[in-house]
């Protein structure tokens, strides 16, 4: 297959990827989206024979419009651009879960003080403020009492960024030190694993632990529900253990919430955690995903 590679910087899930590729005898185009110009009304001559696109671009904007505009050329692209989007934006991700039926953490958007003050003390302390867009646990807040509420909703609203002054405020989960991330292809596990930190923030937290996740039959079927519910592609499907189960159903063994699902997902850290081939089974799920496509746009031409 010809695939394309969106990208800004070539680390090491990259490497991984077009090793694989490489490997297999692909043809590979490296689109370096600094320095591609997407044109309204002409597919681009570079892009045009590509089977598929795999966006790894690491700015949200850039995935959101680049992903649009292949789409405008007819050019498959793993992921959508509406799969993009939902991913992109906490509070999408979390309306998509919620509508969806997923378990995901009690969640209130508030877009001035006193109305996210007023959200923060309906959960009570300890409970979250995050950022609407960004990843990698930068700018949360774990917030313990009134006075640290208030002051970092006054830092937000004066000195943040517009999208700091839209308050998405969630409950805390009391996890066991850890979060589980799940690498899914439509809804089917590759690989799972347990990031384990002192720090509340367990993903990012410097020292974290990784060791293999084997999803049970209950994180399989959320991981499946929960990538439909943001469109499908290869994603990374981040959980948290609850002890919360539900007094109305004894019985149902809710024992996980999925607090979110991830676009243009690292893989370096699961291929370094777990034995699966991680780069050759997303390189499987490409191949697959390339052909079908194909045999949809014969079948309709
Ligand atoms: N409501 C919560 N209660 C308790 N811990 C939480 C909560 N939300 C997030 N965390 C912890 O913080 C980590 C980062 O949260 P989250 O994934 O929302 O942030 P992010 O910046 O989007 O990270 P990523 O780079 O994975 O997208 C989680 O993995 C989890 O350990």
């Amino acid at each position: 297959m010809n695939v394309g590679i969106l990208y800004s910087r070539i680390r090491k899930d990259e490497k991984l990827l077009l090793n694989e590729l490489r490997e297999r005898d692909h043809e590979i185009e490296k689109i370096d989206v600094r320095k591609q110009a997407f044109d309204i009304g002409a597919v681009p001559e570079e892009l045009a024979d590509l089977d598929i696109v795999v966006d790894r671009c690491l700015a949200t904007s850039r995935s959101l419009y680049a992903t649009q505009f292949l789409e405008a050329y007819g050019i498959p692209v793993v992921n959508s651009h509406e799969t993009a989007e939902i991913c992109a934006d906490k509070v999408k991700n979390s309306l998509a879960l919620e509508e969806a039926g997923v378990p995901t953490p009690a969640t209130k958007v508030a877009f001035t003080k006193e109305t996210a003050m007023d959200a923060i003390e309906s959960f009570g302390y300890p409970c979250v403020l995050k950022p609407v867009v960004g990843s990698w646990g930068r700018l949360m807040a774990k917030i313990d009492s009134p006075d640290a509420a208030e002051a970092i909703l006054e830092h937000k609203a004066t000195l943040g960024h517009y999208e700091h002054k839209v308050f998405y405020v969630q409950e805390f989960v009391e996890k066991p030190g850890r979060d589980i991330r799940v690498l899914a292809a439509d809804g089917e596990p590759i690989a799972g694993m347990v990031r384990s930190s002192d720090h509340w923030i367990t993903n990012a937290a410097k020292g974290a632990e990784t060791d293999v996740f084997e999803p049970d039959g209950e994180a399989r079927e959320l991981v499946a529900q929960a990538s439909d519910a943001v469109g499908g592609g290869l994603l990374g499907i981040d959980l948290m253990e609850t002890a919360d189960i539900p007094e109305s159903e004894p019985e149902s063994g809710q024992r996980y919430t999925v607090h979110e699902v991830n676009h243009t997902v690292e893989f370096k850290a699961l291929d370094g955690a777990v034995d699966t081939d991680v780069a050759g089974t997303v390189v499987d799920w490409l191949e697959e995903k390339a052909a079908a496509t194909n045999d949809d746009l014969e079948v309709t031409a």
